[in-house]
């Protein structure tokens, strides 16, 4: 399978901390990559280093074999809106919009008619176990409803990549275990990527690799079955 996603030596610094010392990562087609580690161990720094958040002092980002982490700031938010989306721990929609209008914001900031905007972001509530939920605002929503709107906005621009950092992290178990199955099968059958960040041994079963990150460094991998 292709390697959508690549991170080769990368490094980055903050004044006397070093957060990444040179880690080699490949994300292949439709692969789900995990990345687990001690608090402070460089995982978040990780993430935002793979989706252009960050940039790195060292090393090379690239996507899809073309490299990205030396693009202008312009051309780099604009790749991130239209080939990346995000799905973050809380708190990332908006309270003042209905559900498939936050769904929709990503496609309506691409230029798509408002109009024509919901009705593609409709497309997913079923998939997404929301049937019925597109006109609830967040605030009427439970955690894991809300976080399956997130999911639905981070695939809405039908992105090469989903970056998750600790998806779950506000939910309970039960919660979190149809949340990260939903997170991964969807993005799956979309035919998109995904890497998520998690402290959550049983939330990272459920991606097809774990990437064990220790001091800034890959300690170890390991390989899973599809849960
Ligand atoms: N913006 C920043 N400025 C200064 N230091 C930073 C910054 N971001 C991260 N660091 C430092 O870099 C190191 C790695 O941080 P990072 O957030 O990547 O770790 P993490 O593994 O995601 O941690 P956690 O699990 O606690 O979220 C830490 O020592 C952190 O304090």
């Amino acid at each position: 399978m292709d390697t959508v996603l690549a991170g080769y030596g990368l490094v980055k610094k903050y004044g006397s901390t070093t957060a990444l010392a040179g880690v080699d990562v490949e994300v292949r087609e439709r692969d789900s990559l995990a990345i687990m580690g001690p608090s402070g161990s460089g995982k978040s720094t990780l993430l935002h280093t793979l989706a252009g958040i960050v940039r790195p002092d060292g090393g090379e980002v690239l996507l899809r074999g073309e490299r990205i982490d030396r693009l202008g700031e312009n051309r780099l938010s604009a790749l991130r809106r239209k080939r990346f989306g995000f799905v973050f721990q809380s708190g990332q929609l908006l309270p003042e919009l209905p559900a498939e209008e936050n769904v929709a914001l990503p496609l309506m900031l691409e230029g798509v008619p408002r109009k024509q905007a919901v009705e593609r972001a409709r497309r997913w509530f079923v998939p997404l176990g929301l049937d019925g939920l597109a006109h609830r605002r967040p605030g009427q929503l439970s955690g894991g409803q809300a976080q399956r709107v997130a999911i639905a906005r981070a695939l809405a621009v039908e992105p090469d990549v989903v970056f998750a950092d600790e998806p779950t992290g506000a939910l309970d178990q039960a919660t979190s275990t149809e949340v990260v199955r939903l997170l991964t099968s969807v993005t799956r059958e979309q035919g998109a990527a995904l890497v998520m960040v998690t402290h959550d041994a049983d939330v990272a079963a459920h991606c097809d690799r774990i990437l064990h990150v220790r001091d800034g460094r890959i300690s170890g991998h390991s390989q899973y079955t599809v849960a």
